[in-house]
């Protein structure tokens, strides 16, 4: 694997979950595949879980580990080619990605969605760069348009505690007091699409995700409905994705945060978020605290998925 950024990259589904199940036996099984490697994260946005579980899943691969948060103590970036720098901004991207691949041997990237320019989000721009100037394989740890190391620690989570074969999955829109990127929903839905689950999304009018990702999914605008009979909630907010709302928030309505009432009409349903979370905003406390809540399992599986991608970039290398 030369670079990890999307559903595709990771191949066959059912062998990708087949390692992560083995790795999850002995995870420090290929430790020595890493020796004398050196994984670079470079965050521009905030983390806890990616920051954390792709550092130990480095660790359980033997590699060494640097973090670089470009906003604290880095060099603030122009990242815009053909811009006269004479403002507050002492270096380019297209410097600061070769030099950074000169001093490690795997790249991750973190660059969420500016919502100042669609187009600019999603074709990439940031994340691309990095896979074309750095001489580095890249992985994402969110970029603009996806998560895939979430959306392949949620599948994992959801092969270990399904109970049927096909199950029902519904991905519903919670309110947020702050306009979120759509690459968590996007990616999730890129991720179950490329299953046999029966897969549902809801969310108010307005705020449809990019049909690239939606694919065959049911578009559903009532929650409840939605919700009949389904054996996994998995709650996320997104802003407006369409036309001239782009990065807009449309709707706070508090209906739409999962409570008891939602969940009493699934089927017993597991409920599912990426983290971080906002209580009472996209669930309630009793949910999110209930014994079908896995968001810890969850949040576990980051360190397994990571550490899948990170042995098959290390493969790559040879
Ligand atoms: C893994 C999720 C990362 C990010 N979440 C946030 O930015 C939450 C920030 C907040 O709640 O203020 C998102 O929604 O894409
Ligand atoms: N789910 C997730 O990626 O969490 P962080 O933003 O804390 O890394």
């Amino acid at each position: 694997m030369k670079k990890f950024t999307c559903v595709q990259d990771i191949g066959n589904l059912k062998s990708a979950i087949e390692e992560a199940f083995e790795i999850k036996k002995d995870r420090f099984k290929y430790v020595e595949l890493g020796k004398n490697k050196t994984l670079m994260m470079i965050f521009f946005n905030s983390s806890l879980r990616t920051r954390l579980s792709t550092q130990k899943a480095a660790l359980n691969l033997g590699m060494n580990v640097m973090v670089l948060d470009i906003n604290q103590g880095a060099w603030k970036l122009e990242t815009e080619r053909g811009v006269i720098m004479d403002g507050d901004k002492p270096e380019h991207l297209l410097e600061a990605i070769p030099v950074m691949g000169c001093y490690c041997d795997v790249i991750g990237v973190r660059s969420f969605a500016r919502f100042e320019d669609r187009d600019f989000d999603y074709q990439e721009t940031i994340l691309n760069q990095f896979i074309q100037y750095s001489g580095r394989p890249v992985f994402s740890m969110e970029a603009a348009t996806r998560h895939p190391l979430q959306s392949f620690a949620d599948l994992i989570t959801i092969e270990e505690y399904k109970k049927t074969a096909r199950p029902k999955v519904v991905m519903t829109w919670a309110p947020h007091p702050r306009p979120l990127p759509q690459a968590v929903p996007n990616s999730f839905a890129e991720w179950m699409n490329a299953t046999d689950y029966e897969f549902v999304i809801t969310h108010p009018e307005g705020y449809e995700l990019d049909p690239q990702f939606v694919g065959n999914a049911k578009v559903e605008y009532d929650q409840m409905k939605a919700f009949e009979g389904a054996d996994f909630i998995y709650a996320k907010n997104w802003a407006a994705y369409t036309g001239d709302n782009y990065g807009q928030i449309l709707s706070k309505d508090r209906d739409w945060t999962v409570s008891d009432r939602q969940m009493a009409v699934t089927n017993n349903a597991y409920f599912m978020h990426c983290l971080p979370v906002r209580r009472n905003m996209i669930v309630t406390d009793d949910v999110i605290e209930s014994p079908q809540s896995i968001v810890i399992p969850e949040a576990a599986n980051r360190e397994i998925s990571a550490t899948v991608v990170l042995k098959r970039l290390l493969e790559g290398l040879k």
